[in-house]
């Protein structure tokens, strides 16, 4: 069997140490991969930064396309098919990071503006792999939640007994509105413009919309025109070209990097070479994941404060989308769009909660929280 040859973005971790055996392992910048790189590949492995089309592909020896990331809306799924070009996306592989971030920052908002989050209500736009987990985080924390997810009704009406969902209006009156939805602009329902220019004039003072989901789904120029009590972005239009008035307004602006955890990485990368193997009729290599970092130190707690503060610091301790934000801002909106993807290339590691160990005072109630939401606790 002649070797293979694999074209990956050179942002997929361990691209070498999981994907050599397979064949020659290609790395270049997302961004940067072309048309003459591909000429005699027989795979392509991508991130977000590759857009994936005919002028890519065309008149190229590429059979398999792996995605190690959730968003769709950077690949031709028409023209794959009609090319006969296997494909394969990594759903789901980063959700927990999404979701981590999410209650992350809803802990720092709490603290920051002084309000209980127990008494608020979180509109969760979108219930799959994200939505889903961000929901069971919220429910665990004791966060009353509405869900809005109208494929997901109608295709299992019998939602509706038991779970809170509701209509999008219902939702945008809520205190806090996190949107998780693809970014769509055709069938039934489409996302682009979802939370409109129109649907904005009814947001209050008092509220709170992040989204991590992508740019275009909420209506930027609208947005960055409406009062809020805070704005959490993740995701821009054209990015990393980010609208300035939009920036100005956000309480926390971080680039793209909610779905950034290493595990969430590693997964990415882990799903598409398991499902390469299985094309390729090759028995998978798991030597690779002796590369892996150890988990990391273990967090510690030395005294109690009351439990949203203290849930929030652990939280901080395991990633703080503020140094994100941090990391990029600057007076000088130039000065943002050059860190922007230079700070996503060289994002710090973290890991997730499952792999987090915390040592405090003893507190049942607190650990079982912990427990619950995936951390080691002693
Ligand atoms: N910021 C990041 O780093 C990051 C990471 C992962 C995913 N994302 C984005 O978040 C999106 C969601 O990720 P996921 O893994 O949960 O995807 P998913 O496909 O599992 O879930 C998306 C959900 O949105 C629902 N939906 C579709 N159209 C809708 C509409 N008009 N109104 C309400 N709900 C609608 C779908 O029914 C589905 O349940 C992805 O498409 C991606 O663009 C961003
Ligand atoms: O689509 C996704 O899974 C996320 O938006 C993810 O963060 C994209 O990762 P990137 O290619 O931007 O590193």
């Amino acid at each position: 069997m002649t070797k293979k040859t694999l074209v990956i973005d050179d942002a997929v971790p361990y691209a070498k140490e999981i994907f050599s055996h397979l064949g020659e392992v290609i790395t270049l910048p997302g961004r940067d991969i072309c048309n003459h790189h591909l000429l005699n590949a027989d795979a392509l492995i991508v991130r977000s930064r590759t857009q994936v089309n005919e002028s890519l592909l065309k008149n190229t020896a590429v059979k398999y396309v792996g995605s190690t990331v959730v968003g769709l809306d950077h690949i031709d799924q028409h023209y794959l098919s009609t090319e006969g070009i296997t494909f394969y996306s990594a759903q789901g592989c980063n959700a927990n990071s999404v979701a981590e971030y999410v209650i992350t920052i809803l802990f720092q908002l709490a603290e920051h503006f002084g309000f209980d989050l127990s008494r608020k209500t979180l509109a969760i736009i979108g219930v799959g792999n994200v939505g889903s987990r961000v929901y069971s985080k919220a429910k665990i924390l004791g966060i009353e939640c509405l869900l809005n997810d109208p494929p997901k009704i109608e295709a299992n009406p019998d939602l509706l007994l038991n779970e809170p969902y509701t209509d999008l209006d219902t939702c945008l009156k809520a205190d806090i509105i996190t949107v998780h939805t693809p970014l769509t602009s055709n069938g039934k329902h489409p996302t682009l413009d979802l939370i409109s220019a129109e649907k904005l004039k009814r947001v209050e003072p008092h509220q709170i919309i992040i989204n991590a989901a992508r740019g275009g789904i909420i209506n930027e120029a609208a947005w960055s025109k409406t009062k809020t009590l805070a704005n959490i972005i993740d995701c821009w239009e054209n990015e990393p070209y980010i609208d300035k008035a939009l920036y100005d307004t956000a309480f926390i602006a971080t680039p793209h990097i909610a779905g950034h955890s290493l595990d969430a990485k590693v997964a990415g990368s882990s799903m598409v070479y398991g499902n390469l193997c299985k094309h390729w009729q090759i028995t998978p290599d798991k030597s690779w994941q002796k590369a892996l970092p150890k988990s990391p130190e273990p967090i510690e707690i030395q005294n109690l404060a009351n439990k949203q503060a203290t849930l929030c610091q652990i939280f901080s301790k395991t990633h703080n989308p503020q140094a994100d934000d941090l990391a990029i801002r600057s007076e000088n909106h130039d000065e943002v769009e050059k860190k922007y993807e230079k700070f996503r290339r060289n994002f710090p590691v973290y890991r997730e909660w499952q792999q987090q160990k915390v040592l405090l005072p003893s507190d049942k109630n607190l650990c079982n929280t912990l427990l619950s939401l995936g951390f080691r606790c002693h």
